[in-house]
């Protein structure tokens, strides 16, 4: 049975689960649930500590997980990232009191909080800076106001804890981070990865696209084809009506409106935006 670790709470948990509900799996009923088997899908869901899944796949003991990039950094473990799952996106960032440091260097003989020393030490060995790195467990935003720390390097989403804080980013970004599935990357592929990953992927490309279908006069059909190229190629079948179409296509989510404005000016008619609920590409 392919065991899989699931965060078991934070900013990637809720969106963890879902996505593996929607890819057909079996998700624990009860928040204070540790393991749920999904006999039919032949998988094992373990929840744990998101800073934990790293380790827990890097040792082998569990196949595969879904985690943050950053705390899969962080870890050192010897994991690795095999595919992005599209949410939990944020930027690993220095911030310090607002107008106080304006680059990486002035960060030099400085105290740094941080809850990913795993992160922040390496790169500074990388710029060349000595700082002294104060580990926290959390809200390290307030490590500067009691005193701990001069300087922070944190997760940043919105920005909103930063300004409460009165801090502003400044420098570089250290990383992009974003949710990832993660296994032990030695080359041999547990049981069942593949069809995992299959289905996740499946979820990616049904919230990524939309189908699109529309009625078009034959001699635009080209044109029309040309704006809804689809994944493959778009499907084109004979209507009813002499002289006239129909087109069946993929079209982004995020471009359908302006790609139906477009469709519309060149005379397609009947134009109509679905879900896709799952697929294989
Ligand atoms: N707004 C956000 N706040 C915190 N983490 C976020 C946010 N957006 C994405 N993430 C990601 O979530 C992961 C951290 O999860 P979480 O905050 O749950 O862990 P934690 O801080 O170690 O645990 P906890 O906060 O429960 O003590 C990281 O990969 C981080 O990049
Ligand atoms: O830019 P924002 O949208 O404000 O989000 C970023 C904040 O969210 C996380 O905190 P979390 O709630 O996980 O608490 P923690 O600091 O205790 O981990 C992170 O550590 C930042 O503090
Ligand atoms: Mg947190």
């Amino acid at each position: 049975m392919l065991k899989v670790a699931v965060p078991n709470k934070g900013a990637l948990s809720e969106a963890a689960s879902l996505m593996l509900t929607e890819a057909g799996y079996r998700q624990r009923r009860n928040a204070k649930d540790l393991v749920t088997v999904d006999h039919d899908n032949q998988v094992e869901f373990f929840y744990l500590r998101p800073r934990d899944i790293a380790i827990y796949v890097g040792e082998g003991t569990l196949d595969v997980g879904i985690t943050g990039r950053d705390l899969l950094l962080d870890s050192g473990a010897q994991a690795e990232e095999i595919m992005t799952l599209g949410f939990g996106a944020s930027t690993f960032r220095f911030a310090a009191p607002a107008g106080t440091l304006a680059a990486e260097s002035e960060l030099a003989g400085r105290r740094i909080a941080t809850s990913y020393p795993g992160i922040v030490r390496p790169h500074l060995e990388r710029l060349g800076i000595e700082s002294d790195v104060v580990r926290l467990d959390g809200a390290v935003e307030t490590s500067i106001r009691l005193g701990v720390a001069d300087a922070i390097a944190d997760v940043v989403e919105t920005g909103t804890t930063l300004r409460q804080a009165g801090l502003e980013v400044f420098g570089e970004p250290i990383l992009r981070s974003e949710a990832v599935v993660v296994t032990r990357g030695n080359g041999t592929d547990p049981d069942g990865l593949e069809v995992f990953r299959r289905r996740l992927e499946s979820v990616i490309v049904a919230r990524t696209y939309v189908m699109m279908d529309y009625d078009i006069s034959t001699d635009r059909v080209e044109d029309a084809v040309r704006l809804t190229p689809g994944i493959e190629s778009p499907t084109v079948s004979p209507l009813h009506r002499e002289g006239w179409a129909a087109v069946r296509s993929m079209v982004p989510r995020e471009t359908a409106q302006r790609v139906m404005d477009d469709l519309f000016a060149i005379g397609a008619r009947g134009i109509l935006v679905t879900d896709i609920l799952a697929c294989r590409i």
